[in-house]
């Protein structure tokens, strides 16, 4: 059907007031791309705009996901047992959608535990795996501006369903013929009968239980973190209440937390992208921080799994730390821990996606851990995990992403922000007692392993059109890329999409990877250039890494790159 027939259809149907209105006032473009296809799983479940269409989160859409893994659960045979544990942030309809979700499931008879108020996407990973249910669903459009939202799917480890999971749902999802046809029962009778549990404080409980296992040094938190000057933000979301009360239970004291932000607000009133990792998003933290005179700012995002950084440099500014560097500190970190006290496994091992810094690879190999590399999508650090606890391979260390993603202990399998607050704090600590910031701890690992300089390019391209035009950008890089990057040779190409590593002398090798649209480009220096389009935002990006003795080499590289690839995407 074409998108005008699927349009109509919508016109005709029952639909909801605002949602009809929103229909008869859209022009053709806004109609096309609201039309022309369904949500799709990406890098972390559904993600699109808020309003009415098959490409935008609405109730009908949530309901057609529901039924879908509702099907797909009775498919497996203890669904019935085991239920779903479902969670939701501040954003517009979160909590409606959530209780969609519940109510479908137990029309299928399939029982839910659902929050009784908004909860970080951590807490989410972390009830499926206390409860013991069978799947998750996270209503958050994590970090994306106030017009979004979306529909996080966890597997029974608490991860993101990989991608096969994934296809197999979209499958059941596809076998339903009308979205209207799927009619709800009664949540409240629901609700009374005990198919849907209303969850919160005893899980809670448990969760900050099990925070208590992050910090490593606790006398070290006496003495120098008690007094660490600390301003933190939740930007609106979820992170206030378990982020607050972890870092109070840590030890740290002198916490000043930006209280327009701590409160919940589906439009991020005070910010103009609730994302930690713009510097934009902690303008409010600056200025609360310049008044209390604070050491550190923390931000995290409002589904509270990514966190953002800024460091008080000694003119008063604040430096924002990339997600690289926040990574590299805490790798550092802990595996220097666990040597000193003699507590490093033989088999420890710590996993990253593909495009994030090297730099951890080379302090991972200094303590002789292993570095996996994965696909972008913390689901793919998630499945590591699992795989290693299953073989007993491999003792998990620690997991990052660039993105400003890191999972410190596995009682959670996604990344956690409140994990990584309280070990970041604690690491500030640590560089606080020998009289130095963290900023000053990541020159230090800098000088050890030589200057990692990263820096991300996000294009925004919206719609069907950005969409075809990401394509198109794809395709001139596959069919026609550069030859060299600021000069530096291409020693090899890897095409994770044809799964193909091809070197300079045309030598080709298979990619062991699921099939994802990202090309890496290695230059003979060790920098490497990477691209791929976005699974969660309407975007292109391009990471760049240099490597180079000195950090102004590494940043003149970078800018060089930047340009060029500028020029070649004109
Ligand atoms: O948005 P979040 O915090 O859920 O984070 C999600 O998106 C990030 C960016 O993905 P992409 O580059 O495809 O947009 C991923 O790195 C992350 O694993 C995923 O959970
Ligand atoms: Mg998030």
């Amino acid at each position: 059907m074409s998108y005008k027939e699927i349009y109509e259809q919508w016109l005709n149907a029952d639909l909801t007031p605002d949602l009809h209105e929103e229909l008869l006032a859209m022009d053709e473009k806004t109609k096309e791309d609201a039309f022309y296809t369904y949500l799709e799983f990406g890098t972390a479940g559904q993600r699109g705009l808020l309003g009415a269409g098959t490409n935008r989160m609405n109730i009908y859409t949530v309901r057609l996901t529901t039924e879908g893994l509702a099907r797909l659960m009775d498919s497996k045979g203890d669904a019935k047992k085991r239920g779903v544990a479902i969670a939701y942030d501040s954003r517009h309809f979160s909590k409606e959608f959530a209780m969609e979700t519940a109510t479908i499931l137990a029309d299928h008879g399939i029982p839910s535990y659902v929050y009784d108020s908004l909860r970080p996407t951590p807490a989410l990973s972390f009830t499926i795996r206390e409860l013991k249910t069978l799947t998750g669903v996270m209503i958050t459009a994590s970090h994306n501006p106030a017009p979004y939202n979306g529909y996080k799917v966890y597997g029974e480890d608490g991860g993101q369903m990989p991608p096969e999971d994934a296809a197999a749902l979209t499958e059941y999802i596809r076998q339903i013929d009308d979205i209207f046809s799927i009619t709800l029962g009664d949540t409240d009778k629901y609700i009374a009968e005990g198919m849907i549990t209303i969850i919160g404080e005893d899980i809670d409980a448990k969760y900050l239980k099990n925070i208590e296992t992050v910090t490593i040094n606790h006398e070290l938190i006496n003495e120098y973190g008690r007094d660490l000057n600390i301003v933190y933000t939740p930007l609106h979301g979820t992170g206030e209440m378990l982020g607050r009360r972890a870092l109070a239970t840590a030890g740290f004291e002198k916490i000043a937390v930006v209280e327009e932000q701590a409160i919940p607000d589906p439009d991020f009133s005070t910010v103009k992208s609730p994302n930690p990792e713009s510097q934009a998003a902690f303008a409010m933290s600056e200025e609360l921080g310049r008044k209390v005179g604070a050491d550190m700012l923390v931000a995290t995002d409002p589904d509270a799994d990514r966190i953002g950084v800024e460091v008080r440099l000694p003119d008063g500014s604040y430096q924002p730390l990339t997600g690289n560097q926040i990574g590299a500190v805490l790798a550092k970190y802990i595996l220097e821990a666990h040597k000193t006290a003699g507590t490093l496994p033989a088999n420890a091992a710590m996993a990253k996606s593909i495009v994030s810094t090297e730099l951890v690879s080379h302090i991972a190999e200094s303590y002789n851990v292993e570095m996996f590399n994965v696909l972008t999508g913390f689901k793919f650090i998630g499945e590591k995990i699992h795989a290693w606890e299953t073989t007993g391979d491999h003792t998990y260390m620690f997991g990052f992403e660039e993105s400003f993603g890191y999972l410190i202990k596995p009682f959670v399998r996604d990344k956690d922000a409140i994990q990584a607050m309280l070990l970041i704090c604690e690491v500030a600590a640590y560089y606080r007692s020998l009289g130095k910031t963290l900023y000053d701890g990541i020159q230090d690992i800098y000088a050890e392993y030589g200057y990692f300089v990263e820096k991300t390019l996000s294009v925004t391209l919206e719609g069907s059109t950005g969409k075809e035009q990401i394509a198109e950008i794809m395709g001139k890089f596959r069919d026609n890329a550069p030859e060299k990057f600021d000069g530096l040779e291409i020693l090899l190409t890897e095409d994770f999409k044809e799964l193909t590593a091809t070197s300079h002398s045309g030598k080709v090798e298979k990619l062991s990877t699921p099939p994802s649209d990202v090309l890496k480009y290695h230059l003979e220096d060790g920098s490497w250039i990477a691209v791929r389009p976005s699974g969660t935002e309407p975007k292109i990006k391009f990471y760049m890494a240099a490597v180079a003795d000195t950090e102004e080499q590494a940043q003149s590289k970078i800018e060089h790159f930047e340009k060029e690839i500028k020029t070649f995407i004109a």
